[in-house]
């Protein structure tokens, strides 16, 4: 029946089709994520309300289509298609660039002293508060653009440059404007305790955070103006200790948002372990992960969203990629873009990961696509090329990936 009907697009005859996966896994681990699903001299056909309706062999699927419709159709031959990349942790809001701390970092200066000294995150809060909504829009909507167009077409998007419930808001809506209007996937994340805003103790601010940003956010959702979809804490020494972070988190469960925080970044804090008790859906970072948070993560299915970034920027050690996956710890990754690691790229992100982390090709393009969509909850509709999911794809002018 489908197949006599109008359909939006047909890709023919790709050299590979890289699937990722096609038994609509939720995520790859172990063995999953190191051999992945490819068609060869394949095709795939999108509908018109945007679903992948097909994929399968040239043959079969111009046969199954003889008598459809296309609005377009592109010569695939000699071509790679995969998926839209996912990228699963980023800070694209904000107003005031850091360009003179790469300097002072060069110099010798930790990320942390130069936070402990007002720098860092609180230069970009100051900024951010006095910029408008506008004026945080366009840069917003420029970024996005260059992430859509390395090959992104799925992004977590974090508040957290504004601390205080005026400006948390004013860039949750600048978040929300361009789920309306732009042409990428964006999933929003609450970041409010994303440093302790200075004038307040953490307790003061995570009192604030659980009293009246949260309560605000509840109400917005319930009105329909602002839906946000995760809530995030820096859990880190000298900002959120674990307690703090228990709470925040817990609270954001409690209204119906998915926990993805930091953790165990710069210091070993638990925060995998405490992530894995709350039943969070994923942690970034985890340079300083122990031994048992990585096997609690395992067992709780939370996925842990690296960012090679951040170590390359800010000479970290780098989080233990292999041990993650051979535990069967979910791994996905991230851009981290941000004031501090201005990279839009998850290409570049996904060749650090396998230079500077040690993951295989398949490993780092598994976390990039359906982990990453495992990541922010959303591999049911993204993350791989298999009927009934979102139509996001990318052509790659190369006839094969050469995975392994
Ligand atoms: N570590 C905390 N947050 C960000 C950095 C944000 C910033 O420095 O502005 C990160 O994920 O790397
Ligand atoms: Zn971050």
């Amino acid at each position: 029946m489908a197949g006599r009907q109008r359909q939006r697009l047909l890709l023919e005859n790709a050299e590979q089709l890289v699937l990722v996966c096609g038994r609509r896994e939720p995520c790859l681990r172990r063995e999953g994520a190191a051999g992945l699903a490819v068609l060869r001299g394949a095709s795939l056909v999108v509908g018109l309300d945007g679903c992948i309706k097909a994929v399968g062999q040239a043959d079969v699927i111009r046969d199954q289509f003889l008598e459809a419709t296309f609005e377009r159709i592109i010569d695939c031959s000699g071509k790679c298609v995969l998926p839209g990349l996912v990228d699963a942790h980023t800070h694209p809001v904000w107003a005031g660039d850091r360009v003179h701390e790469f300097a002072m970092k060069l110099a010798g200066a930790s990320y942390m002293e130069i936070h402990q000294a007002g720098g860092g995150i609180h230069f970009t809060v100051e900024h951010t508060r006095k910029a408008t909504e506008d004026e945080l829009f366009t840069t917003f909507q420029h970024r996005l653009e260059r992430m859509l167009r390395a090959g992104s077409t799925l992004v977590e998007c974090k508040s957290g440059y504004g601390l205080n419930l005026e400006t948390e808001l004013k860039m949750l809506r600048v978040i929300e404007r361009a789920k309306k209007s732009m042409d990428i996937g964006i999933s929003s994340t609450y970041c409010g305790a994303h440093a302790v805003p200075k004038g307040k103790t953490a307790t003061e601010a995570t009192d604030d955070i659980i009293n009246n940003h949260l309560p605000k956010l509840k109400e917005l959702k319930l009105s329909g103006e602002i839906h946000v979809n995760n809530i995030d804490v820096f859990c880190e020494k000298g900002v959120f200790d674990l307690e703090s972070t228990r709470r925040i988190l817990q609270a954001g469960k409690d209204i119906g948002l998915q926990i993805n925080f930091h953790g165990d970044e710069l210091h070993p804090m638990k925060s995998a372990e405490l992530g894995a008790e709350l039943g969070a859906r994923a942690i970034s970072h985890l340079e300083e992960v122990s031994d048992e948070g990585i096997v609690a993560m395992a067992r709780a299915k939370c996925a842990a969203v690296l960012l090679p970034t951040t170590a390359y920027m800010l000479r970290l050690k780098q989080p233990q990629a292999r041990k993650m996956l051979e535990e069967g710890v979910i791994v996905a990754l991230g851009s981290d873009f941000n004031p501090n690691a201005y990279c839009f790229s998850m290409p570049m992100v996904m060749h650090l990961a396998c230079v500077n982390m040690k993951m295989s090709m398949n490993e780092a393009l598994a976390a990039a696509t359906i982990n990453a969509a495992y990541a922010l909850g959303k591999s049911d509709t993204h993350g791989s090329l298999e009927v009934g999911k979102q139509g996001d794809l990318l052509i790659i002018n190369s006839s094969r990936l050469n995975l392994k």
